[in-house]
């Protein structure tokens, strides 16, 4: 277990400094106990000798201050070691998580994580602290009682340890079955966090469905859930009283050889007290165990769910990564990819070739790839067969820093921080001047959205941006990428109805995107007035590119671009109309 801590924290330095105040006080406090022997024998007597227990009682006192004082020291540094011990170890816990591939996040893991950052993390570091003292009282205290009776009488000193032994087997018992009944309800409390967190992505699906208020699935998980905890309260149970017998019987041994020791003569009343008091030191801490056993399986399960998740394996990284790319050309040769799980590749023989200073468009029917091939530009997946370069090099030579340095993505639906405008900005580049903000506010046409907003740049924007609309929030991320000054940008056009003045902003905004002579853009375009813009199409088709040129080249050959842009523009043109006579 000590082991296993150090793994997590590698400079446990307060946790370090906790258990050795604790251990100090246990093994102080046994020690004073042994001062019982020679101050009852000096007052339990005949003729009472208070001289002769005085040396032992200062000493008794000068311990008892010592006592005090490593408390006082040990409460601080218990308060402050949970709340860094938890704190590092999230930090450690997200920079793993922003290495992991995008495919990893199923609604399982995303669970599984939600609960290894908050309740996983904090617990194991609130129990390091909590128990890790009553864990070392109840196991050093018991010890150094073994010791000092020893010296005593060597027969209590001996049951004392029969009964330690006993307790042990019977301890490592029930903390197997704490252990299971653990590891079964976490799994169901998992279960019912991803059941929640599918409840809360698909309530506009429910709502459809009239299933707003939880699915049969839901109400089966959350069932389960209450099943294994009844069944691991009952299990419990046994284990905990089997325990609770061992000691109470260790007590009537106790009792009864003291009495045989003092019937026989073989110690003095004086001795057969402190014998007893002795075994009762031994008796106490070692009876707490049993409740302590439970929150120690717990922590283990706890270590055992946070190093999974730090084991998850990352996409791999060069020993010699490349730190730094010369120009923002992206290139795919022969690429091959099938996303993990997935039936049939989702991209096949894929080549292309875009420069720095162009825009390119991708299109190609719903399911055509186009969202795989810049997924693949920002490494989300590695490929199976073939070369994706940025800037020459080869995307896994590259240091994954720099990708996401000179990377900047526009997703079709854009999460903003419930946050103002104006942060919301400042996260692609914090120390950005007021200047500098209203520029890219600008050529990102979000002046005109933040003049209209009430409290302007400070206006927040609320839960995931829902104060503004999907064509908004997009003004939203292409101000973030210019601000980022990101040399690639991703665009993935929102595909569903803008009103006309959104979709003007936003074609205007992606065509000042491509202005930058060494900015290479590339959009999923939707809107006919978007691939007017572009320098360059490629067209997909099940995964393969089925066509590339200018848009002009394209739609003299008649291919798929010509017919999409028919569609794209008869679609433009479609009315809702009453048919009512
Ligand atoms: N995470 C995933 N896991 C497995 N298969 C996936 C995943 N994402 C996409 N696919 C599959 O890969 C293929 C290409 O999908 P992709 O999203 O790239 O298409 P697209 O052209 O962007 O479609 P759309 O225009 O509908 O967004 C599809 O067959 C899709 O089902």
């Amino acid at each position: 277990m000590i082991r296993r801590l150090y793994r997590l924290w590698p400079n446990p330095r307060l946790l370090a400094r906790l258990w050795l105040l604790t251990a100090a006080q246990a093994v102080l406090q046994g020690l004073m106990l042994a001062l019982l022997v020679p101050v009852l024998d000096a007052v339990v007597r005949p003729e009472p000798d208070l001289a002769a227990a005085t040396p032992w009682l200062v000493v008794g006192a000068c311990g008892a201050a010592m006592y005090a004082v490593l408390s006082i020291i040990a409460t601080p540094v218990g308060f402050a070691a949970a709340g860094a011990l938890a704190a590092q170890l999230r930090r450690r816990l997200m920079r793993h998580v922003s290495t992991l591939t995008l495919g990893w996040f199923t609604a399982e893991h995303k669970a599984r994580l939600a609960r290894g950052v908050t309740a996983d993390v904090g617990n194991a570091a609130h129990l390091a602290v909590t128990i890790g003292g009553p864990v070392i009282t109840s196991t050093l205290l018991p010890a150094t009682v073994v010791a000092v009776t020893f010296a005593v009488d060597w027969r209590m000193a001996l049951l004392l340890c029969v009964i330690a032994l006993v307790a042990y087997a019977a301890l490592r018992r029930a903390a197997r079955i704490a252990e299971i009944a653990e590891i079964e309800l976490e799994r169901a409390a998992t279960g019912v966090a991803s059941r929640a967190i599918e409840l809360g992505q698909a309530q506009p699906v429910l709502r459809a469905a009239g299933h707003a208020d939880g699915t049969p699935r839901m109400r089966a998980a959350l069932e389960d859930h209450r099943e294994t905890y009844r069944d691991g309260m009952r299990r419990a149970r046994q284990p905990f009283f089997v325990y609770t017998g061992v000691i109470m019987g260790g007590f009537v041994a106790v009792l009864a050889l003291a009495a045989q020791l003092m019937l026989t003569g073989r110690v003095g009343v004086a001795e057969a007290i402190a014998l007893l008091v002795l075994a009762a030191r031994f008796l106490e801490p070692l009876g707490n165990l049993i409740d302590l056993i439970g929150a120690l399986r717990a922590l283990r399960n706890q270590i055992v769910r946070i190093e999974e998740l730090l084991a998850t394996p990352t996409l791999p990284v060069p020993a010699e990564p490349v730190r730094g790319i010369e120009t923002a050309e992206v290139e795919f040769s022969h690429v091959d990819f099938t996303y993990p799980g997935g039936d049939s590749p989702a991209l096949r023989d894929v080549s292309l070739r875009c420069r720095p200073g162009t825009t390119t468009a991708l299109v190609g029917p719903s399911g055509s790839g186009k969202t795989t091939v810049t997924r693949l530009i920002a490494r989300f997946f590695d490929i199976d067969a073939g070369q994706v370069r940025v800037g020459g090099t080869e995307v896994r030579e590259l240091d994954p820093g720099v990708l996401l340095d000179e990377i900047a993505i526009v997703f079709q639906d854009v999460y903003l921080f419930d946050d103002t405008i104006e942060n919301n900005l400042r996260l692609a580049h914090p120390e950005a001047t007021w200047d500098e903000l209203r520029e890219v506010a600008a050529a990102a046409r979000l002046d005109e959205v933040i003049e209209r907003l009430p409290e302007g740049w400070h206006t927040r924007v609320g839960e995931a941006g829902a104060q503004l609309s999907g064509g908004e929030r997009q003004r939203v991320a292409i101000a973030r990428a210019m601000l980022k000054r990101a040399r690639i940008v991703l665009v993935d056009e929102a595909s569903s109805a803008l009103d006309p003045e959104n979709e003007a902003a936003i074609t205007q905004a992606i065509s000042n995107l491509g202005d930058d002579p060494a900015r290479t853009v590339i959009v999923i375009a939707h809107r006919p007035a978007t691939l007017a813009t572009a320098d360059h199409v490629v067209s997909l088709d099940g995964g393969r590119v089925v066509e590339a040129g200018t848009p002009a080249k394209l739609l003299r050959t008649g291919g798929t671009f010509a017919r999409l842009s028919r569609q794209y523009e008869r679609s433009r043109h479609w009315r809702i109309v009453s048919t009512a006579p």
